[in-house]
């Protein structure tokens, strides 16, 4: 939660002001930031100054595991993100590759579970990161990643976070994930808990141990309409200690994942927080 809070305030107090021809809103910006999680100890890195609807988050990642394109496949199974980016921005609306309502196009855990191989065909790069994984191969390429920019026109959005890369060092599992950019009040609320959570989901299925999940954000920024709450209200406010994930041990594979597991196999302890903010939100 520190580190949530320093980087708030490092773009609050230093950030330079950018406009943004995609959404038509200026951000105020900063370059740069490394955040780690302390999976081994279970500090679950949940906003606590306001409320965070943090299942809608773990909820995302199940879905981009699986592969989801479709904001009606998210939603039902516990997740409302993707509606607007499916249905309501314009140049996706009139783009001719865009299959019908909630259709997402070719984005996150579609391409990377048929990532296109140039000679034909496709491979599925998560699947080859649990194989490996499981047998406590690390090839020091253990790279699930959404970013394929030849595809770009076929999909609602370009993936923001955009990289995965999982490490095996003594026994524990580590992880580093990439995010080009990054929305700090609404997005980044949901990206601190999807990087922890997929480092002990994968740690749980492969038979490793949890180590530590550095989560890299290149260009972090705060929208015009969302700086006066971010600065006057919940920057003044104190944070609680984290509170603990816990995972239903009964999840031991990636079937299980892909085929049974719902959003009653996670819950929280120790989860004390401030009143919610409703943060704008920039299609
Ligand atoms: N501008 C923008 N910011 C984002 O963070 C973002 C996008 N676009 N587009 C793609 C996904 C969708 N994401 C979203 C979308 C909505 C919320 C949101 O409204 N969160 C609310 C409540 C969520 C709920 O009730 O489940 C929040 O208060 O955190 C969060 C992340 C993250 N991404
Ligand atoms: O997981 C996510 C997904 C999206 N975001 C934010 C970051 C930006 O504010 C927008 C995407 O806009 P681009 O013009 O494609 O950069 O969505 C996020 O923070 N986390």
């Amino acid at each position: 939660m520190k580190q949530y809070l320093e980087l708030s305030r490092r773009i609050v107090e230093q950030g330079k002001w950018v406009e943004n021809e995609r959404t038509g809103k200026r951000c105020l910006t900063v370059i740069n930031a490394d955040l780690t999680y302390n999976v081994d100890s279970n500090e679950f890195p949940l906003i606590t100054t306001r409320k965070s609807f943090w299942k809608a988050a773990i909820a995302e990642l199940l879905g981009y595991l699986r592969g989801y394109s479709n904001a009606a496949d998210f939603r039902a199974i516990g997740c409302n993100t993707w509606n607007a980016n499916a249905n309501d921005n314009a140049d996706w609306l009139n783009n001719p590759s865009r299959k019908g309502e909630d259709d997402m196009g070719f984005v996150y855990g579609a391409v990377a579970r048929n990532f296109p191989k140039p000679d034909g065909g496709s491979i599925d790069l998560v699947r080859k990161v649990v194989d490996n994984l499981s047998k406590g191969i690390d090839d020091r390429g253990e790279i699930i990643t959404f970013y394929h920019p030849a595809s770009f026109h076929l999909g609602c959005l370009r993936p923001c976070m955009f990289q995965h890369q999982f490490s095996i060092l003594d026994g524990y599992l580590y992880l580093n994930s990439y995010q080009r950019s990054c929305d700090v009040p609404l997005g980044l609320n949901f990206n601190q808990v999807q990087v922890y959570t997929l480092l002990a989901l994968m740690a749980q299925i492969t038979g490793l141990k949890p180590g530590k999940a550095y989560h890299k954000i290149i260009n972090a920024h705060i929208y015009e309409d969302q700086l006066e709450l971010m600065r006057d209200v919940q920057l003044t406010r104190e944070p609680f200690a984290s509170p603990q994930l816990h995972i239903n041990p009964k999840i031991k594979t990636f079937e299980d994942l892909e085929t049974w597991v719902t959003l009653d196999d996670f819950s929280i302890t120790g989860y004390e927080h401030h009143e919610s903010i409703k943060y704008p939100f920039s299609v």
